[in-house]
């Protein structure tokens, strides 16, 4: 579904992609780790088209959308849930769902699905985003990619900076989006957390891909973690 090659971005004068390489089947959990400022976020950009592309190609179900606007990226099914959440602030939790939702034929989701996945959003659906815990933002953040009925969703530090027990919740609720066969790109430092989760690590440094396997072959490799994870 997903297939990045020799992907080449940056800002302005400094190249922060070198050659970035990144494969997803449908159905499949991938991740992409790496130390801070190795070029993840760079690259999810890129991939939603928020970044110029320089070189290489991005295949998404077999058409490349590299150079596409952003908007047209996401309506091609890339859903992101960005670092930061960046819910709208001063917008309700039902308009901030509503306001980015994308329902065609067969459709799997709606906000009475959302609503299902994340009961408090239910409860707090006219209170506004900026009255939400982190927790609650980060649960808006991703029921509002799933509104736009993603074929792709891409999740940038989904658990970052929030308590252990809504992380659990979040990692909970990512394992039954891909006992369902959504496919997901997952950026994250819990390597344990995605051990039950991931088919396959991709390794990042300095803005390309050094190693790619599934967890229990990342497992078998320490220094692997080590010198790429500072684990
Ligand atoms: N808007 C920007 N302008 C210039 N340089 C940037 C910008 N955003 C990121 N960079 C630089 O690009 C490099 C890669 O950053 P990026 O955010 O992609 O890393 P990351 O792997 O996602 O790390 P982190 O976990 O810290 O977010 C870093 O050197 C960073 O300083």
């Amino acid at each position: 579904m997903l297939k990045v090659d020799g992907l080449e971005a940056g800002y302005g004068r400094s190249q922060v992609l070198f050659g970035m390489t990144l494969a997803a089947e449908e159905g499949e959990v991938v991740s992409l780790v790496g130390r801070n400022g190795m070029g993840k976020t760079t690259t999810v950009n890129t991939l939603m088209g928020l970044l110029p592309v320089r070189r290489g190609r991005i295949g998404f179900d077999g058409a490349d959308i590299a150079g596409r606007a952003p908007n047209r990226i996401a309506r091609a099914g890339i859903g992101l849930v960005p670092e930061g959440r960046r819910v709208f602030a001063s917008l309700s939790v039902e308009e901030n769902l509503v306001a980015t939702a994308r329902r065609g034929a067969g459709a799997r989701w709606g906000l009475a699905d959302v609503f299902g996945l994340f009961p408090r959003l239910q409860e707090r659906r006219r209170q506004s985003a900026r009255t939400l815990s982190g927790g609650e933002q980060q649960m808006l953040a991703i029921g509002r990619a799933l509104l736009t009925n993603p074929r792709l969703l891409i999740l940038d530090e989904a658990t970052e900076g929030l308590a252990p027990i809504i992380r659990q919740e979040i990692w909970a609720c990512l394992g039954r989006l891909k006992a369902e066969g959504q496919t997901i790109l997952v950026i994250d430092k819990n390597l344990k957390e995605m051990a039950r989760l991931v088919d396959r690590h991709h390794l990042i440094e300095k803005g390309r891909v050094v190693w790619a396997g599934s967890p229990e072959a990342l497992a078998r490799e320490p220094d692997l973690a080590h010198r790429h994870l500072g684990l």
